[in-house]
């Protein structure tokens, strides 16, 4: 699996397993080590997917080095203190059952979004966590939180797909050297892209399905992403999208598709 390297020069593998909704223990495990398999070394929860335990247990189960995995979790709304958010933290990694975290993210920019970014700086310095960002974070937000801010955010976890493309968003965090960070990549697979004609079309000339076609786009565009699945055969073909290059034409055609809708 590549790596890109943050900006404070941590690697994160490109491609990571999204395990939203996935809340069946049983269900879990068998995605979780499934992915290993495929090759998979980067998997993003949060408190709120309420299932931080099962992927520590998948993970442990799993015999990979702690240190060659890469884990995302994030600080939910209803935590808005700096104590609240040390306290959160704590209680994540107890249940992942690491003495770290590849990646700590303030999930959106709500109430106490700079006490929190504090505690986020502060977990940091004490090596608790390799890289520290944000989600959801516009450029208001940024703006807000880089006047304030010791460490510039690594990472900007925002929703993306070839029908919501934010090229501006994408210009700012360029400027900003932010890694973007997409989720939900395939839409959802309740938006249409999935069935889009052209990449269909694409994906033909290629000999690949839609989703890697979708995928492979995404990482051509220098993103970070984790689309979610629970079947074996998914999981691996989403990971099956090394071997092969979208031209610069089939790039722009795909730019073409968006219609800057978001699903939130
Ligand atoms: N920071 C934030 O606010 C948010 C972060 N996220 C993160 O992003 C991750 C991904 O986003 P998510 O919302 O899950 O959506 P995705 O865009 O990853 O889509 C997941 C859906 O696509 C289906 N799917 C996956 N692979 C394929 C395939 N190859 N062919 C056809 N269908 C496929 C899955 O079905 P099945 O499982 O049945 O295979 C599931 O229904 C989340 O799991 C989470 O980690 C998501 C939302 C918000
Ligand atoms: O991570 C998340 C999963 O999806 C939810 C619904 O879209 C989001 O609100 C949340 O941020």
């Amino acid at each position: 699996m590549e790596n890109i390297k943050l900006n404070n020069g941590v690697k994160i593998p490109q491609l990571g397993l999204g395990v939203f909704q996935i809340e069946d223990d049983k269900v879990l495990k068998q995605a979780v080590l499934a992915a290993i398999k495929a090759g998979y070394r980067h998997f993003d929860t949060a408190t709120l997917y309420r299932n931080e335990q099962a992927l520590g247990e998948a993970l442990a189960e799993s015999g990979i080095a702690r240190d060659d995995l890469f884990v995302t979790s994030k600080v939910w709304n209803t935590v808005t203190t700096y104590d609240g958010t040390k306290q959160a933290f704590a209680d994540s990694l107890k249940k992942l059952n690491m003495d770290h975290l590849g990646l700590y993210l303030i999930h959106w920019p709500k109430e106490g979004y700079l006490e929190k970014w504090r505690a986020l700086e502060d977990l940091y310095s004490q090596g608790l966590v390799r890289a520290i960002g944000v989600s959801n974070f516009e450029k208001k937000d940024l703006d807000t939180l880089l006047a304030h801010a010791r460490v510039k955010p690594a990472v900007d976890q925002v929703e993306t797909h070839p029908y919501y493309q934010r090229p501006e968003l994408h210009a700012l965090l360029k400027d900003l050297g932010i890694a973007y960070e997409s989720w939900s990549p395939l839409g959802r697979a309740k938006n249409g892209a999935l069935q889009d004609p052209l990449l269909q079309k694409i994906g033909q000339k290629h000999n690949k399905t839609v989703a890697q076609v979708i995928i492979r786009w995404h990482l051509q565009k220098g993103e970070i992403v984790i689309p979610k699945s629970t079947h074996e055969q998914r999981i691996f073909e989403n990971s099956n999208v090394f071997d092969f290059a979208l031209s610069a034409d089939e790039m722009k055609q795909i730019e073409i598709l968006d219609k800057n809708e978001s699903m939130n």
